[in-house]
């Protein structure tokens, strides 16, 4: 395979030195908010976010208050994006039946969805208010039917941001706390004196979100691992760099540490988006971090074919691929690794992101080669269930259950299946034998 680094990002050592220390201030402070509770949560609100109201739940009529400095044409747009959300999130929901199968005379087996009951979302707000995290989660719980839906979101400069308040009100929360990072999930998760626990975390966030997250799962439950944004453009020269340009610029402004990968066959449009990339930098207001996820995670990676493309952009199962090439469809049936497509040169990242409908929760580091993003079946628990009806089917599959207990030894089990085939087969197994 001859596949040529143009740009390369920091070494993948150096990587994991920062995944090691956002680990053990993740653990540290878990720890305290679980000894200490709401006064931990309070410190560390103030010590991350300058923030300490008297109640870090907003009441009904501050959420009102809030709701109304929000301007008709931003309540529109909101109303419009958590549309789409909808439609998609009720489509994937009416794609997930209950089942219910004869599958011998007489047995019948099933599965039912069931809701899980009470959720915590959060919506990232450190660098940039992200209301559309909130139509995310939220929306997609409220169309999973989730009764208990607590939402956290740290303060915007200093207090809480109306427009992620009103979307998240719109979605559906029951409870808003105005919280942050790594107190916002362990209060949420954990539970403190004032703050009820969920069954399960949802939603984005920063290396400490996605670190206590996944430091908390198996305590509760979580969506899947969606930490700092990554982007891949796939393109060949029918698109040009500046195209290529602003799609990578676009998702490494989210923070420092946001990978943007360019994979294509022409060095030509390498070395131009490289080019394009410098130009851009100098006049994008957001500079300042793509600046520096671009020099320390950017990369542009050359291939000579369509089939190497496929193999690297899998391999490095990026959370948003962007395909922009002659064969855009080849891509959609053969990439099995990421966390969402977008499609040819008319759609984009910042659409899927911010309206377009599908969910901008999205599996990051390689986490797509397990699992796809947050969607409403997250929400949902497939549960089994087991009906037998007949005398006739007790006595049978209890035979069977019988001698397979027997095999492996548990003598209690297969008195289980014997005390059927006595009662409702009216044979007479000996207490502790095999059903012959
Ligand atoms: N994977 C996805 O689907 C997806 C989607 C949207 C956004 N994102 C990512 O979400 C992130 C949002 O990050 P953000 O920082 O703007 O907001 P955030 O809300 O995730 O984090 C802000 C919080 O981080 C905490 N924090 C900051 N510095 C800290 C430190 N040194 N130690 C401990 N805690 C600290 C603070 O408590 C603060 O409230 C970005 O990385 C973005 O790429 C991911
Ligand atoms: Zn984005």
């Amino acid at each position: 395979m001859t596949v040529t680094y143009l740009k390369r990002g920091k070494p993948e050592t150096e990587r994991s030195d920062d995944d090691a220390k956002v680990r053990s201030v993740v653990e540290t402070t878990l720890a305290d908010i679980e000894t200490r509770g709401d006064v931990a949560v309070r410190e560390l609100s103030e010590k991350f976010d300058r923030f300490s109201p008297p109640s870090f739940r907003l009441s009904p009529s501050e959420i009102e208050a809030l709701m109304q400095k929000v301007s008709t044409r931003d309540m529109e747009d909101i109303r419009f994006a958590q549309a789409q959300v909808r439609r998609f999130a009720e489509a994937q929901r009416a794609s997930m039946t209950d089942i219910e199968i004869e599958s011998l005379p007489g047995v019948f087996l099933g599965h039912r969805n069931i809701p899980v009951q009470s959720v915590g979302c959060y919506v990232p707000g450190g660098k940039f208010p992200m209301v559309a995290s909130a139509h995310m989660s939220v929306l997609t719980a409220n169309v999973a039917g989730v009764p208990r839906i607590a939402a956290a979101t740290p303060p915007f400069k200093g207090a809480p941001n109306p427009a992620v308040i009103a979307a998240m009100h719109m979605g559906g929360a029951h409870e808003i706390y105005v919280l942050g990072g790594i107190q916002a999930i362990g209060a949420l998760a954990i539970g403190t004196e004032t703050i009820e626990p969920v069954h399960m975390l949802v939603g984005p966030g920063n290396a400490f979100v996605a670190e206590a997250k996944r430091q908390l799962f198996g305590r509760v439950g979580i969506d899947l691992f969606a930490g700092p944004t990554e982007t891949m453009v796939i393109a060949d020269e029918t698109v040009d760099a500046e195209m290529c340009a602003t799609d990578l610029l676009g998702q490494a402004e989210h923070g420092y540490n946001s990978p943007a990968v360019l994979l294509t066959n022409s060095r030509r449009l390498a070395e131009d988006t490289l080019a394009e990339i410098e130009r851009l930098l100098a006049i994008l207001p957001t500079a300042e971090t793509a600046r520096v996820s671009w020099a320390d995670y950017g990369e542009v990676i050359l291939c000579d074919t369509y089939d190497e493309m496929l193999a690297v952009a899998n391999d490095i199962a990026s959370e948003h691929v962007q395909v922009m090439t002659d064969r855009d469809d080849w891509f959609l049936e053969n990439m099995h690794s990421y966390g969402a497509l977008f499609l040819g040169p008319r759609t984009n990242v910042a659409n899927g992101d911010k309206v377009i409908g599908t969910n901008h929760t999205l599996p990051t580091k390689k986490a797509g080669r397990y699992t796809g993003g947050l969607w409403v079946g997250k929400f949902l628990k497939t549960h089994s269930y087991q009906r037998v009806e007949t005398d006739e089917a007790a006595a049978m599959i209890g035979e069977y259950g019988s001698r397979l207990c027997m095999l492996e030894g548990f003598v209690g089990h297969a008195e289980q299946c014997n005390v059927r085939v006595r009662r409702y087969g009216g044979r007479n197994v000996a207490y502790g034998a095999a059903a012959e």
